[in-house]
């Protein structure tokens, strides 16, 4: 086989091994904040923050009241909203001070990390922890031959992908309706 192919499968494997352990009560979890916030925040930093642009893309399809964090057009966070931050270190000073931020509103906030211990976890109401690889490669994570934080990356926007399709109750046309008529 081709080795670009090859590697591919390699990634998607590295995926698969991830999305195998991550607790189906967590997202669980995660899947009812969403349902029941009155408005969803999303967060991160780096690809982090383009993996939670393109869950929140898919959430305003489904009909969603949603913002991404730092838009000029974000308003300010209250009481009965959802801060879902994505950090794959879960040791982002901005993610850090945006959970404070949220606690201090009591709203609510769900951490999307490698690291159960993180400090942000325990200002955060829940964790979906993703048992994959970071930038920093800590001895607890697995091996990768991907660079960087890209397991965690791939393995947040599928198991977040998988979400959408449990939490959208649209049709793909008024879902279609919704997307940008301005491309
Ligand atoms: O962009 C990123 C980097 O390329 C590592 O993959 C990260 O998403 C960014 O540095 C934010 O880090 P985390 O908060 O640890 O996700």
């Amino acid at each position: 086989m081709d080795f670009y192919k090859e590697t591919a499968l390699s990634c998607i494997k590295e995926v698969h091994a991830v999305v195998e352990k991550v607790s189906e009560d967590q997202l669980h979890y995660l899947a009812n904040m969403l349902t029941t916030a009155k408005r969803i925040f999303i967060s991160g930093e780096g690809r982090s923050g383009l993996m939670g642009k393109a869950f929140a893309m898919r959430l305003m399809h489904a009909g969603y009241h949603v913002y991404v964090v730092g838009e000029t057009v974000t308003p300010s966070i209250e009481r009965g909203d959802l801060l879902v931050l994505i950090s794959g270190s879960g040791s982002s000073v901005a993610a850090y001070d945006f959970a404070k931020k949220t606690r201090e509103k009591d709203a609510s906030i769900a951490l999307v990390t490698t690291n159960r211990d993180a400090e942000i976890g325990k200002i955060s109401d829940k964790l979906l922890v993703l048992p994959a690889a970071t930038k920093y490669r800590k001895t607890n994570e697995p091996d990768t031959i991907q660079p960087l934080g890209n397991q965690f990356d791939q393995s947040v926007h599928i198991l977040l992908d998988a979400l959408i399709v449990y939490l959208n109750q649209e049709s793909n046309e008024k879902m279609r309706k919704r997307h940008t008529n301005m491309e």
